[in-house]
């Protein structure tokens, strides 16, 4: 049975500093939804809050919980253990650094650490962590150190080693960042894929709205302390909501080639 991620009446503040105010929406399992938004206006304290990673600095009010098809709750991030939230939620942190100078396959198979007694990996996480690093096109890079990778290399590694968790839902925190004009919806439609085939839910903080519009089910806006809207990228994306996000004027036209590209 389906889960969705629920958050409700979320609000948040570093002391008297307001951070996310009302937040309400629903993550679904089997959808790629992007979360826009301008510098500053919450989506990696969004993004940490529903991983159950949040700087302790952060004081946090409101529900975050997983719901079944009927609507009833089936677990709240707050009550479970790292471990027990992490078989359940991927989170990709926008910038991470590796002191260990990992090879690429030992680093992915760290994602299925929390399947582990003692740290040991079985042929079966070697499988689940080798079928990743292919569907993402690492092959040739199982046995390179992830200090020798570029930053959109390294990039997609730690995309495979979320995936490598096999979680109901993946947080990424602007997952295109260092990434070519050419991988970036490669990526993209991947994401989008991946959802759909694995049933897995994908929120993705991205800064391209173009891109956002362009492969996700749904957009979720996030403008500075006022609530959240969604939809999709049809419906969402009109000059009305881009202002009330970004504070801007937008025009917005539909480039109808870009669906025909997927
Ligand atoms: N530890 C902290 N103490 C105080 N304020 C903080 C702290 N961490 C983040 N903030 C503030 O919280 C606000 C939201 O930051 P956050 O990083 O979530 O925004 P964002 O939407 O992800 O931004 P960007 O698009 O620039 O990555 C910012 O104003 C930031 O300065």
């Amino acid at each position: 049975m389906s889960e969705n991620f629920e958050i409700k009446n979320l609000s948040a503040s570093y002391g008297d500093k307001e951070v996310l105010r009302d937040i309400n929406f629903l993550l679904q399992q089997g959808e790629f939804v992007c979360l826009c938004g301008p510098n500053g206006a919450g989506k990696s304290t969004l993004l940490s809050v529903m991983a159950g990673v949040k700087d302790s600095a952060l004081k946090v009010k409101g529900e975050i919980k997983w719901v079944n098809s009927d609507n009833q709750s089936v677990a709240e991030v707050s009550k479970l253990s790292r471990r027990e939230c992490a078989r359940i939620i991927a989170y990709m942190q926008q910038n991470e650094y590796s002191e260990w100078d990992f090879k690429v396959r030992d680093y992915v198979l760290q994602g299925r650490y929390v399947y582990t007694r003692s740290g040991h990996y079985s042929a079966a996480d070697y499988k689940i962590a080798d079928g990743v690093l292919a569907d993402l096109g690492l092959s040739l890079f199982t046995d390179r150190y992830i200090h020798s990778l570029s930053g959109g290399e390294f990039q997609k590694v730690r995309l495979a080693r979320a995936l490598a968790q096999t979680p109901k839902f993946l947080l990424l925190d602007e997952p295109a960042a260092n990434l070519d004009y050419v991988y970036e919806p490669h990526l993209m439609q991947l994401l989008r894929a991946t959802a759909h085939s694995k049933n897995l839910g994908v929120l993705a903080a991205v800064h391209d709205i173009n891109l956002a519009a362009r492969f996700s089910d749904r957009i979720i806006l996030l403008p500075p302390k006022k609530s959240v809207l969604s939809g999709a990228p049809s419906d969402i994306m009109n000059t009305e909501n881009l202002k009330y996000t970004f504070g801007v004027d937008f025009e917005c036209k539909e480039i109808k080639s870009f669906q025909s590209l997927q």
